[in-house]
């Protein structure tokens, strides 16, 4: 299965809607606290004590249920709250008094007295699990909730976040004052964007499989339409679904291989790229397409760089511009022969009527680097990318996505999953929002986040190996069909994947290392 990412308001409505069908609050926390047991024990380094330390709301009650689990299975827990217990909701109270039932120590650390309290049980702490916020953090943290985040960050103990680190806003990733380094968070129902957001990867630690509490999926994926994104606002399309990719969904996106197929069951991608000076772009997008099982490849140029692009390309076909018809009344004819096309490579900004050609086309077109600074320049063409038939990828980096978006880099990185709506909704087309923790859109504003790659990648030419790969999905899709969007992420969570590998340096060996993981993931299926 998927798996979801809301905002808080979002998540909000879905514990409100499961309840509102019978579920109990009691119940929620409480399956959440078994989840966090079944975690802590996974983790924790060695057997010893589990202190955890619990805020005022649900996300302290998940912590109290846990205590009892963890009690439960012969496991010293200490309890250290922030909150009195008279103070606490009475659902999240009842949770703490059967946890003291069980064995559980309870502390209180609301003065300076008790603060050393909180150290001293901190020192003995193999885990600790953190309970203190989740995703109903309002302001700014203060007062004892900002100097136990402190202390348990000093303390250098390893911390299990329940949901997310406390003191990480859930929809933005914004630091609000100060917030726990956890080296483990446990997503609870479903992810929370924060994690990937603003300052979130430098808080989060490892993300682990989302605890299930018993809130159907189909609830969950109401809670889009029912409640709207933060990000979406009119300039963008509505965020209609947001998914994670994970291993399991990255491998669906590269399936076994019929012993009866052939290279025409893979698919033609055709690239057109290159100029003086960039004569790499288009070779490199040619690789990615072939590391990535593309059947046949070829590639067009300009004549005047025609003898260095096809110099040494023993798989890819090279032609020159002027070794065929390429006017843009004739491309559709031409462009018979592809599956999909690769356009932009370091092919400069002079290529305005070839590309009204593609455009015209109805073949999968998948637009990256050149190709989308001339459209960022040239309304006719803004156009032409709208009204197309046939599908259209972009590939903007956030310099690129600025371009198209007449606004800033920092603009475009400070809300990427509006910039990646708003793309979304000015091209009507998908959109593929690179740089850490690629963004995809649809066309209807179905988003997936990956979370897969490393700034190994931000090399030369890794992007030119991205656009082949993605060419190379687009081709097989036209060839043997299927979902566009898993196929579209799978190349992007396998481009990540490789880059994350140690033993390239290159963007070329990149794509030896993408040809390698995906032959042994189309053997295991
Ligand atoms: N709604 C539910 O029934 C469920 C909630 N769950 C858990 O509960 C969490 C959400 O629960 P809540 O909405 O109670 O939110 P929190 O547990 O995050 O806490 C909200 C409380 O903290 C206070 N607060 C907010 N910012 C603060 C700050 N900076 N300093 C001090 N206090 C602050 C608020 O005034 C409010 O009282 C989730 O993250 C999840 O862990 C799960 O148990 C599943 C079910
Ligand atoms: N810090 C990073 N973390 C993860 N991925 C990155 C990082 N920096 C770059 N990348 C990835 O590397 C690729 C770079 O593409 P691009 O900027 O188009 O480079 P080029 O034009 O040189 O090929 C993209 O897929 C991007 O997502
Ligand atoms: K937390």
């Amino acid at each position: 299965m998927s798996v979801r990412i809301l905002s808080a308001a979002q998540m909000r409505w879905a514990d409100a809607a499961a309840m509102a069908a019978g579920m109990t609050g009691f119940d929620l926390m409480d399956r959440a606290g078994k989840a966090v047991t079944d975690a802590v024990l996974e983790h924790m380094p060695d057997f010893g004590r589990v202190v955890i330390v619990t805020g005022s709301g649900n996300n302290g009650g998940d912590g109290f249920a846990a205590a009892r689990y963890l009690r439960q299975r012969g496991v010293p827990v200490t309890l250290v709250m922030l909150t009195p217990l008279d103070q606490l909701p009475e659902n999240v109270r009842l949770h703490a008094q059967l946890a003291r039932d069980v064995g559980a120590k309870l502390r209180e650390a609301v003065c300076d007295v008790s603060f050393t309290e909180l150290n001293r049980w901190l020192a003995r702490a193999v885990i600790v699990v953190d309970a203190i916020l989740g995703s109903g953090v309002n302001r700014v943290l203060a007062g004892r909730v900002a100097e136990a985040v402190a202390q348990i960050n000093l303390s250098g103990r390893p911390v299990l976040s329940i949901d997310i680190a406390s003191g990480l806003n859930a929809d933005t990733g914004q630091v609000m004052g100060d917030a726990i380094h956890a080296g483990y968070t446990l997503p609870v129902a479903a992810c929370k964007w924060g994690y990937w957001m603003g300052h979130g990867p430098e808080y989060s630690g490892t993300l682990l499989p989302v605890a299930c509490i018993g809130i159907e999926d189909a609830l969950l994926c109401r809670a889009w339409s029912a409640v709207a994104d933060p990000s979406a606002c009119e300039y963008t399309v509505p965020l209609n679904s947001a998914n994670f990719i994970d291993v399991e969904a990255m491998e669906r996106g590269w399936p076994r291989r019929s012993r009866l197929s052939h290279k025409g069951s893979f698919g033609h991608v055709w690239v057109f790229g290159g100029s003086p000076g960039f004569t790499g772009a288009p070779k490199l997008a040619a690789l990615g397409a072939l590391a990535s099982g593309a059947g046949l490849v070829s590639v067009v140029c300009p004549d005047e760089v025609w003898p260095v692009v096809a110099a040494g390309s023993l798989e890819a076909m090279v032609h020159s511009h002027s070794s065929r018809c390429w006017q843009s009344d004739e491309a559709e004819e031409v462009v018979a022969q592809a599956d999909a096309v690769v356009a932009g490579p370091g092919w400069g900004i002079g290529q305005q009527s070839l590309l009204t050609g593609l455009l015209a086309t109805s073949r999968p077109l998948l637009l990256d680097a050149d190709a989308l600074n001339m459209i960022a320049a040239d309304a006719r063409l803004q156009a032409s990318v709208r009204e197309r038939s046939g599908v259209t990828v972009l590939t903007p980096h956030p310099g690129e996505a600025a371009r198209m978006l007449g606004c800033s880099v920092d603009e475009v990185q400070a809300d990427r999953k509006r910039s990646v709506l708003k793309l979304a909704r000015c091209y009507a087309s998908w959109v593929v929002l690179k740089g850490h923790e690629t963004l995809i859109s649809s066309p209807a504003g179905d988003l997936t986040l990956n979370p897969f790659g490393s700034p190994q990648l931000a090399v030369a030419g890794s992007g030119d190996v991205l656009a082949g790969m993605l060419g190379r999905q687009l081709a097989f899709w036209r060839r043997q069909g299927g979902d566009i969007g898993s196929m579209i992420a799978a190349a992007v969570a396998l481009h990540g994947s490789a880059g994350e590998r140690s033993g390239w340096y290159l963007a070329s060996e990149l794509a030896g290392v993408v040809a390698s993981m995906r032959q042994s993931i189309e053997k295991r299926h």
